[in-house]
């Protein structure tokens, strides 16, 4: 059976051969990085103050946060958690990290490309080839330990990266696996009921998909014509998202409301549905689009954490037992199997497996 690797190298999505731009020496957006004429209304158009819609905040550490995740999830698809239990001391160690790696020449960075068919390294976002621009973007993607790659890098100077990024892994994932479990609960299902993420985070049950992302968004000579990140859902079932404090450029799409920016928010982890926690859930928690736009004067970074089920986890509807239950809109998939569609097709996956 085909490994989840495996699942990515059949795929057209390998963009190995293209390599990002090396920002650092551009003095323009060149024709290749211009997004002008394409049909995405690349601004935002939600006033610059007062009535702008915000994402919701919600505090891990009252007792009302169960009460405020259903709700989020339903109108947003994105909320910001509050005393997460994640140190400003780590996550400033995994900015310096991700710093120190970006700031490097070009020709330094490129000691750790991804390779053919490899998911961890250093390149372009896994969704350029569906676009026919490239994004002001360089990404790290991280699986499990950085190691090889940051040797690579860092012959002698790669253990601190090695053991902040790992350190800030094992962090995140007892997180995401806090809120999933909030999260189901919030879709009715009773506690003693979720034995998955509990057997995967407490009795060592098949290991759950996850993957690290750094993102670094250079400053560019002119953000209008430039996109950081083009619009996607994330596949898998959440994603905890830092973004370094004072630059925007988180954007997500609000029904009735267009692009809003969701600001950072000192201390706050941005958290966002998932297609397979949009497939769980029925559609009642949607996938949302979302992107990153770039800014002229400063050099922008996020952390992209996403946790999925192990790769033969069969996703499916969660049945809730309740009469009036909508009737089930998708087919089981298996992780693997969803991913492998999606590389194919990135915005037909989930009506690809829509039964209704
Ligand atoms: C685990 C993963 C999710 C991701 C693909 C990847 O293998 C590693 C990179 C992730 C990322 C980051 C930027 C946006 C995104 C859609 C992409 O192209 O690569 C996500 C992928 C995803 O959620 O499918
Ligand atoms: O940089 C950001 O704020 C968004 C990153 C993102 O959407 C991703 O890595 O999937
Ligand atoms: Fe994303």
């Amino acid at each position: 059976m085909a490994t989840l690797s495996e699942a990515y190298r059949n795929t057209p999505l390998h963009p190995h051969h293209i390599i990002p731009l090396d920002f650092q020496s551009v003095e323009r957006v060149p024709e290749s990085h211009s997004w002008q004429d394409d049909s995405l209304p690349l601004r935002i158009q939600s006033p610059e103050s007062g009535e702008e819609a915000s994402l919701p905040i919600i505090d891990l550490g009252d007792s009302e946060a169960l009460k405020m995740v259903g709700p989020a999830c339903e109108a947003w698809g994105m909320f910001q958690v509050i005393n997460h239990g994640i140190s400003t001391t780590l996550i400033r160690d995994v900015e310096s990290e991700a710093r120190r790696f970006f700031s490097l020449p070009a020709k330094e960075k490129m000691k750790a490309l991804r390779s053919p068919g490899g998911a961890a390294g250093y390149g372009v976002a896994r969704i350029t080839p569906f676009f026919n621009k490239f994004m002001w973007h360089e990404g790290f993607t991280i699986v499990g330990s950085p190691m090889d790659h940051a040797r690579e890098v860092w012959p002698h100077g790669y253990r601190r990266f090695c053991e902040v990024m790992e350190e800030y892994q094992k962090k995140t994932k007892d997180l995401s696996e806090r809120l999933l479990i909030l999260i189901l609960k919030s879709l009715g299902i009773p506690e003693e009921h979720i034995e998955w993420p509990r057997s995967a985070a407490y009795q060592g049950g098949p290991a759950p998909c996850t993957a690290l992302q750094l993102n670094s968004y250079p400053s560019c000579p002119d953000p209008a014509r430039a996109m950081g990140l083009a619009q996607h859902t994330d596949s898998f079932l959440l994603t905890v998202l830092h973004q370094v404090s004072g630059i925007n450029g988180l954007q997500v799409l609000k029904e009735g409301a267009g692009w809003v920016r969701v600001v950072p928010l000192e201390g706050a982890l941005v958290v966002n549905v998932g297609d397979m926690l949009h497939i769980m859930s029925n559609g009642l928690f949607p996938s949302v689009l979302h992107r990153a736009v770039v800014d002229k004067t400063s050099h922008r970074m996020s952390m992209a954490y996403f946790y999925g089920p192990p790769a033969d986890y069969r996703v499916a509807p969660i049945p809730r037992g309740c009469p009036s239950q909508a009737p089930l809109q998708f087919r089981p998939v298996t992780v693997r199997e969803y991913i492998e569609m999606k590389a194919k097709n990135l915005d037909g996956a989930l009506s690809g497996i829509r039964v209704r």
